[in-house]
C-alpha cells in the first residue's frame, strides 16, 4: 500500500530497508526458511475485519524463521485487500507470543545474520503498522520480547484480564530490534519507555491503561462461558471504528498515518491528496443526498 504519492520511495513501498541499505530480502528469507515450525494464519472476513493468528502453541507462539516469512507474506496480502477495514492480531491457544524462537535465535546469533533478521522484521512490522486498516493487538496471556514489539505495530492494544506485556530484552542482553523501542516511545513517551525497557517491567492491563499503552481491557478468555469470547469482544470494540465504507475507513487511517509519520507541511499536502480520494466519491455523495444530521 502506498500511504500517498508524497512519501519518499522507501516509505512508499512501506519498507524501511532496501538494497540501498545493503538489505537483500531473498538472502535472509533463505536463511530463515531453515527454521520452520508454526504458521501465521490470515482470515479475511466479509465484515472487512481480518484476523491474523500467531500460531505456534508448542512454543508459546514464538516466531520461527518460517513464521517471519509467513508474516511478511500475510502483510502483502493485506496490502492488496481493497475491501479491508480492520485487523485483529491474536495468538493461538490463549497466549499471544513469546518473541523470537530461541532455537532460531541461537542459530543466527552471529552479528551479520542478526542484522539481516532485524531489518527483515522491521520491514514487515513497519508495513503492518502502515496498512490502510485500523489494527488492534488482542493480548491474551503473555506478549514477551518480540511479542511485545509486535503489539506496538498495531494501532491499538486490548488486553485480557491477567495478561502481561513485557519487553524482556534486557534479560536477554538485548534491546528491541524489531522497531519496538521506537514505536514504544511514540506510544508512551520516552520516560515510560525507559522504565519499561530498563526495568523489563511486567505491564498488566491496569498499568498498560495508565501509561497509554493499552486501549481497553477485556474480561474472560476465548473459551469462557458467560462472557463473549475475547475475539468477539475485540471485533465489537473495533467495529465502532470500522463502521462505514472501506475507502472512507482506509482514508481515515491514511490521514492519521501521514500525520504521525510526516513533517507537518508534508502531512498537510498528503492529507489534501487523501481528501481528494473521498471528496465527491460515492459515500460522500450519498451522505450529501441523505441530508443526514449528526445527532
Ligand atoms: C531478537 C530477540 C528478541 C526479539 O525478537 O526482539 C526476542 O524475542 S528473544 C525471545 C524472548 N522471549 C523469551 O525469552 C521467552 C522465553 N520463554 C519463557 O520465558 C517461558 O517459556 C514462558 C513464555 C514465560 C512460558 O513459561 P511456561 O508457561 O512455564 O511454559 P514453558 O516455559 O514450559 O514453555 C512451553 C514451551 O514453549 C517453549 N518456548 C517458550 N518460549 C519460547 C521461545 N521464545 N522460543 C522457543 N521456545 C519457547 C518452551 O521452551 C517450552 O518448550 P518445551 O520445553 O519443549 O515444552
Amino acid at each position: 500500500m502506498s500511504v500517498s504519492p508524497r512519501l519518499p520511495q522507501r516509505q512508499r513501498s512501506g519498507c524501511v530497508y532496501s538494497s540501498i541499505h545493503g538489505f537483500n530480502q531473498d538472502e535472509i528469507k533463505e536463511k530463515l526458511q531453515a527454521f520452520h515450525g508454526g504458521s501465521i494464519d490470515l482470515l479475511k472476513q466479509d465484515s472487512g475485519i481480518a484476523v491474523l493468528t500467531i500460531n505456534n502453541p508448542s512454543r508459546m507462539n514464538a516466531f520461527s524463521g518460517s513464521m517471519m516469512i509467513d508474516l511478511e507474506e500475510r502483510v502483502s496480502q493485506l496490502e492488496n485487500w481493497p475491501e479491508g477495514k480492520g485487523l485483529i492480531v491474536q495468538g493461538a491457544a490463549e497466549t499471544f507470543c513469546s518473541g523470537s524462537d530461541l532455537n532460531a535465535v541461537r542459530a543466527i546469533s552471529n552479528q551479520q545474520d542478526g542484522m539481516k533478521m532485524c531489518m527483515f522484521m522491521q520491514n514487515a512490522l513497519t508495513r503492518l503498522l502502515r496498512l490502510p486498516l485500523i489494527s488492534v493487538a488482542l493480548v491474551e496471556g503473555r506478549a514477551l520480547g518480540g511479542g511485545a514489539e509486535l503489539t506496538t505495530a498495531c494501532d491499538f492494544r486490548l488486553m485480557a484480564a491477567g495478561s502481561v506485556i513485557q519487553f524482556v530484552h534486557k534479560h536477554m542482553g538485548l534491546v528491541p530490534g524489531w522497531g519496538g523501542a521506537a514505536r514504544l516511545v511514540h506510544l508512551v513517551g520516552s520516560q515510560n519507555a525507559l522504565k519499561l525497557l530498563g526495568g523489563a517491567v511486567k505491564v498488566d492491563p491496569e498499568l498498560g491503561v495508565n501509561i497509554g499503552l493499552v486501549d481497553g481491557v477485556l474480561e474472560g478468555h476465548q473459551k469462557a462461558e458467560g462472557a463473549a469470547p475475547l475475539l468477539q469482544q475485540a471485533e465489537n470494540w473495533l467495529s465502532r471504528y470500522t463502521k462505514g465504507p472501506a475507502p472512507v475507513i482506509q482514508a481515515v487511517k491514511k490521514v492519521v498515518l501521514s500525520g504521525r509519520e510526516l513533517p507537518l507541511s508534508e502531512a498537510l499536502r498528503t492529507e489534501k491528496d487523501i481528501f481528494g480520494t473521498v471528496w465527491g466519491a460515492p459515500a460522500n455523495l450519498e451522505a450529501l443526498a441523505s441530508k443526514s444530521k449528526h445527532k
